[in-house]
């Protein structure tokens, strides 16, 4: 520190000789006048990976700047390496370097620019004001900075609130408005980014404090805590690692997780809080908003009754061919019920390799085993809170499994791979199947218990063959494709082939179809019989009546005339025995 006319303020003062220290370490020269700073296509990027800071700190920095309007001085929010994003206000008697120097695109790191306030207050993760010649670079000690890190809801720095001014103007009041500020920012941040499925806790020592900037925030998904504001932590010594990992019973032994709406009294530490903690707001479930979709006709009339059982949280079990709808079926259900602000997580068990069903179900703890994403991984029982979880294939799930998922069903409780802690989920169950779940349990491939918790109520959709009206639902179907729009019609004699066609793969197999005929349709275009595939005109065409009769009387004609002698009727018509054999045959049957 040789050479410094500051030197002994400096050294009294451990906050800035570490920091001096630290920016002689990065072998800085004091005397450079040229400063570090992006290009204006690195800053544009650099923006607008910075949006969520930007959008959450700008209303609060422009009442900043309003009130800094006649103090010579600029707001400047920079991100969490120091580069300066955008600057509020106007420093006109400041020199014209040190105004370009504080403009957007400058990074103000401790490594670039020695000892300064942004940097510095991201090297020790707290507030700080660095005045006049507490500056390491010469060039900078005209300035006077207070700077505060800003901190995400999850802990993480998001970058700095700073106010740079001269140094030669008063600046009393400075420092405090950069910490008030960077409160209201990261309390606005915390209250902003809830969701609505999330439990906030507010805290302070006083009753009237809640509801206030001053207040401490925690956010609890489901009981661990997943968010914080920087007073909760430092006041509560939480630590990054501690969110997403600690729960509200580990925190508060002493007290159970119940809203309330009056503060009442919550002893931690050696400190006495008053707390309110509020609930999901699932409240939307009791006045839903309006469905998005009709039910399905293929439901008939219990559609409106697997409603209300779903509502109820009974859990379906959906039984039909492959291709009749039992997905579509489970979507439209869960559109209909109050499941449907959650999500619709589907999961079929006869796709995931056995191996993986049971962490794509439970999730897994980073690193739970080899190959495991190093960020672990929720799981679809997880993702399903709040909404319908459907187990398509239900037949195929492997014993082992059958076991945790029915604990699962019964405690409402997961416990990811690698982890001793549970979650508490909520969540309804339709599952659904080809197999038929009574013969695999006489098989002893299903467990009879779980097979009661999935088919507390169960309904089978009947193959597209049997559906009352096939002609009805292939017209709207056709209209849902676009049919209408391209104005191509299906011709009656095709619409009426069709219906009758057995439809192995239901509804799946006819929505393939009808999309080959309107692929290939021209605009306008009536679709017939002739332009159906091979495949289908085999079996669609009607026999040819006339041909067939001719045929037949023909035969029966020629016989009558040979006294009914197979041979001769035979050469006559030049067909082979056989065939009048077998026509012989199927008139006795007849
Ligand atoms: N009622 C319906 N109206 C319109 N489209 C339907 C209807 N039912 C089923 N589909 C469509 O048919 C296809 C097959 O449906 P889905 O996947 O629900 O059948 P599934 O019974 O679950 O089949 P699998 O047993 O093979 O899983 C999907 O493209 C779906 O959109």
């Amino acid at each position: 520190m040789q050479g410094n006319p500051s030197a002994s303020a400096v050294n009294a003062n451990p906050l800035l000789s570490d920091s001096w220290f630290r920016s002689q370490l990065y072998g800085l020269d004091r005397t450079a006048d040229d400063f570090p700073r992006v290009r204006q296509g690195e800053l544009a990027d650099v923006l607008a990976s910075n949006a969520g800071l930007q959008q959450f700190a700008q209303p609060v920095i422009k009442q900043l700047a309003q009130k800094l309007a006649e103090k010579q001085s600029v707001v400047i929010l920079s991100d969490a390496t120091g580069l300066v994003l955008n600057t509020f206000g106007d420093m006109p008697s400041m020199e014209k370097a040190q105004r370009y120097a504080l403009a957007p695109g400058n990074l103000w790191s401790e490594c670039g620019r020695g000892t300064n306030a942004i940097g510095t207050a991201l090297a020790i993760d707290d507030g700080c004001e660095i005045e006049g010649h507490q500056h390491f670079l010469t060039l900078n000690q005209g300035l006077y900075c207070a700077a505060m890190p800003l901190q995400m809801p999850n802990g993480q720095i998001a970058g700095v609130l700073d106010i740079s001014g001269p140094a030669h103007f008063p600046h009393p009041q400075t420092f405090n408005w950069v910490k008030a500020a960077a409160k209201q920012i990261e309390y606005l941040w915390v209250k902003q980014s809830l969701h609505p499925q999330q439990w906030l806790m507010s805290l302070h020592l006083q009753p009237q404090g809640i509801d206030t900037s001053d207040e401490l925030l925690l956010v609890f998904s489901d009981n661990v805590l997943t968010a914080a504001n920087r007073l909760a932590m430092r006041e509560l010594a939480l630590s990054v690692e501690q969110l997403g990992s600690v729960t509200f019973q580990q925190l508060f032994p002493q007290q159970q997780q119940q809203a309330n709406t009056i503060p009442v009294p919550l002893d931690y530490a050696t400190q006495r809080y008053y707390f309110r903690l509020r609930a999901p707001q699932r409240s939307h479930f009791a006045t839903p908003s309006e469905p998005a979709s009709d039910l399905p006709f293929s439901l008939g009339r219990d559609g409106e009754k697997m409603v209300r059982l779903l509502n109820a949280g009974v859990s379906l079990c959906i039984h039909g061919e492959t291709g009749s709808g039992k997905e579509y079926v489970s979507r439209a259900l869960h559109q209909q019920s109050r499941w449907r602000e959650g999500k619709f997580v589907a999961i079929n068990c006869a796709a995931i390799p056995e191996a993986l069903i049971e962490s794509e179900l439970f999730g897994y703890q980073p690193g739970a085993f080899t190959g495991a994403s190093k960020n672990g991984y929720i799981g679809k029982i997880r993702e399903a809170d709040g909404g319908v979880l459907f187990l398509d294939e239900i037949g195929d799930m492997p014993l082992a499994l059958q076991t945790r998922l029915l604990r699962v069903l019964q405690e409402k409780e997961v416990a990811p791979l690698g982890s001793s802690r549970s979650w508490p989920v909520n969540f309804a169950v339709i599952s659904a199947t080809h197999r038929d779940l009574a013969q695999r349990v006489a098989e002893g491939e299903f467990r009879e218990d779980l097979l009661y918790r999935l088919q507390e109520f169960s309904m089978t959709i009947p193959p597209l063959r049997d559906w009352p009206d096939v002609e009805g639902f292939i017209s709207r179907l056709w209209l849902e494709l676009g049919g209408a729009d391209r104005d191509i019609q299906l011709s009656p004699a095709l619409l009426t082939a069709l219906a009758q066609l057995p439809w192995p793969g239901n509804v799946r197999q006819l929505r393939s179809l009808l999309r080959v005929l309107l692929a290939l349709a021209d605009e306008g275009e009536e679709v017939t019989e002739v332009h159906l595939p091979a495949e289908y005109r085999r079996a669609a065409l009607p026999p040819q009546p006339d041909r067939q009769s001719h045929d037949e009387r023909l035969i029966s004609e020629t016989l009558q005339c040979f006294n009914g002698n197979i041979s001769k009727t035979a050469e006559a018509l030049g067909v082979a025995r056989s065939t009048l054999y077998r026509r012989a045959a199927r008139d006795k049957r007849d």
